[in-house]
């Protein structure tokens, strides 16, 4: 059996005579974190309705579990979905919404499993109203697990939570994607992408503009070595290639460069060699957030040429 979840091939869709979603290719594999990322109005809330089932393309081809996701043989009960907005009842407890919500889902866990798997367990009788933002997540999320399913959508799971809120959030879906689950996530939190996610794929103005593993889209993006030479120490020679930038401060310098590791290994021995001692050394790849910037930025300059 294929280990892939969701095939994407050339998707297009259009509304009217606008096209948001614009040849887009992408494969989700079995037991990966997925990260789908881009600007506002890129396009990624479209797809995932179409892979979700809610939208037809205008064109190309989308698998989810080899089926089309549109039709009636679309395998519902392998799928997990937790959507932008949650819509659950504020007069009942937690504990009542899980049952409520195992009545209509193929092989719920037990109650008090699905509230301990999410760290509900302690608000099990607590209205949903009365819950925290970051607590009615979790509920979602428990919802959305109930019936263990193999491929979980996550939908800016995170937004509007508060710093600690998030990192339980993700905590959670980091155990939930270690038990096996596949995870497809959209997040504006860029951070919350590169700490989960094995998988990438950034869309703007309706395609993608990057993909691959998380090491490698870093790989794409510039890095930085800084570090600070001593008073008496000329920068002459300094191994600074081409295409890197070198910003002096003071005595603090930093290259912005494609190959980090490479340029702190040359800066190093150079120092060695004048028998000079950096201090403050750091070496560092780009992270998600500057990759991400960048590729806005080149949509910017491409706007306006
Ligand atoms: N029903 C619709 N009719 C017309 N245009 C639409 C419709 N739905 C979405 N769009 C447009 O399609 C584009 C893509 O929207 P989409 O919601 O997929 O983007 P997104 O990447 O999820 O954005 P965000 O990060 O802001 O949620 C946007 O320009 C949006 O205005």
């Amino acid at each position: 059996m294929s280990d892939t979840v969701i095939e994407v091939l050339g998707l297009r869709k259009r509304y009217g005579d606008f096209t948001a979603v614009d040849g887009v290719s992408f494969d989700v594999h079995a037991g990966e974190v997925f990260a789908l990322l881009g600007t506002n109005g890129a396009g990624k809330t479209t797809t995932i309705e179409i892979l979700e089932g809610y939208l037809r393309p205008s064109g190309g081809t989308v698998r989810v579990f080899g089926e089309d996701p549109a039709g009636h043989r679309a395998p519902r009960a392998r799928i997990g979905l937790v959507l932008q907005e949650s819509g659950l009842f504020g007069d009942l407890s937690a504990a009542e919404t899980v049952a409520a919500w195992s009545r209509f889902t193929t092989g719920a866990r037990p109650v008090a499993e699905a509230l301990e798997l999410v760290g509900l367990s302690g608000q099990a009788r607590t209205r949903v109203k009365r819950m925290s933002g970051g607590e009615r997540r979790k509920l979602d999320i428990a919802l959305a697990t109930l019936g263990s399913p193999d491929l979980l959508f996550l939908d800016e799971p995170t937004t509007g939570l508060d710093p600690e809120a998030r990192h339980r959030v993700r905590d959670l879906v980091r155990d939930l994607a270690a038990g096996g689950m596949t995870v497809l996530l959209t997040t504006h939190y860029l951070e919350e992408a590169q700490e989960l996610a094995g998988r990438v794929a950034i869309m703007d103005k309706g395609r993608i503009v990057t993909q691959g593993t998380m090491a490698e889209v870093l790989g794409r993006g510039s890095g930085r070595v800084a570090f600070e030479l001593p008073d008496d120490t000329a920068l002459e020679g300094l191994p600074v290639g081409e295409r890197d930038a070198l910003t002096v401060t003071g005595r603090r310098c930093v290259i912005v460069t494609a190959e980090p590791e490479s340029v702190a290994h040359a800066v190093l021995g150079w120092a060695h060699a004048r028998g000079v001692r950096l201090s403050g050394l750091d070496v560092r790849q780009a992270t998600l957030e500057e990759v991400f910037l960048d590729i806005a930025g080149a949509h910017g300059e491409e706007v306006r040429t």
